[in-house]
């Protein structure tokens, strides 16, 4: 079986949702199958969140459905009980990422500093999210960075849109990228999935 990191590589692109309703999951999910981008981060800024992963995960079972903006530890359990696969937060929290690792659930701290990077690496981690990555400097962070640290890899995430994430790609440093662009929440809102899939054709072709 393929690991987490693997199917990130395959992916490519992760795209980050705020779901207000559960019941909007299941045809966003679909939508984003369709498009060609079978993963989503569904982020706990929303009481939807758990209930919309298990949605999500229930319908499209293959799909990488994973929780995001986890800042406790309760929120971790919610996750994996709804059947998450991964843990993605904003920042980096040793307990919330200790304790992602006793659960056996792969978890992906965000950095934006190299002393966060230290962190990271003095807990066992080898993929960090770079949140948020275009204010942070973007590619040319990413770059500088990974010459001290070239054992680590990047999700980027924040700024990420149709025009950039080629460059961001392009890196081998950067397993995959996150993004809201094809799934903003105006798009769900008005149950735009047409839209939505077709959002995430267009970053699928441009990433070819
Ligand atoms: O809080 C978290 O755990 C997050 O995942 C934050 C999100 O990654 C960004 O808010 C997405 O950034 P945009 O693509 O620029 O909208």
């Amino acid at each position: 079986m393929k690991t987490i990191d693997e199917r990130f590589e395959e992916i490519r692109i992760v795209p980050v949702v705020k779901l207000e309703k559960a019941e909007d999951a299941k045809d966003l999910a679909g939508a984003l199958v369709r498009g060609g981008i079978p993963c989503a981060e569904v982020t706990f800024r929303t009481d939807a969140a758990a209930e919309a992963i298990r949605r999500m995960s229930e319908s499209y079972p293959d799909m990488l459905v994973g929780a995001g903006t986890v800042l406790k530890t309760e929120q971790v359990d919610a996750a994996i009980e709804a059947g998450a696969k991964f843990i993605v937060s904003p920042g980096l929290n040793p307990k919330i990422v200790r304790y992602c690792q006793e659960k056996g659930i792969p978890v992906y701290p965000g950095v934006a500093t190299a002393s966060e990077i230290e962190q990271a690496l003095e807990l066992g981690l080898s993929v960090v999210k770079f949140f948020p990555a275009e204010v942070n400097g973007g590619v040319k962070a990413i770059k500088a960075l990974s010459a001290p640290y070239f054992q680590l890899r990047f999700m980027p995430t924040g700024g990420i849109s149709q025009e950039n994430i080629g460059s961001y790609l392009s890196c081998p440093q950067v397993i995959a990228c996150g993004g809201s662009w094809m799934v903003k929440e105006s798009l769900i809102a008005e149950k735009k999935y047409d839209e939505i899939e077709a959002l995430c054709k267009e970053a699928v072709e441009q990433i070819r």
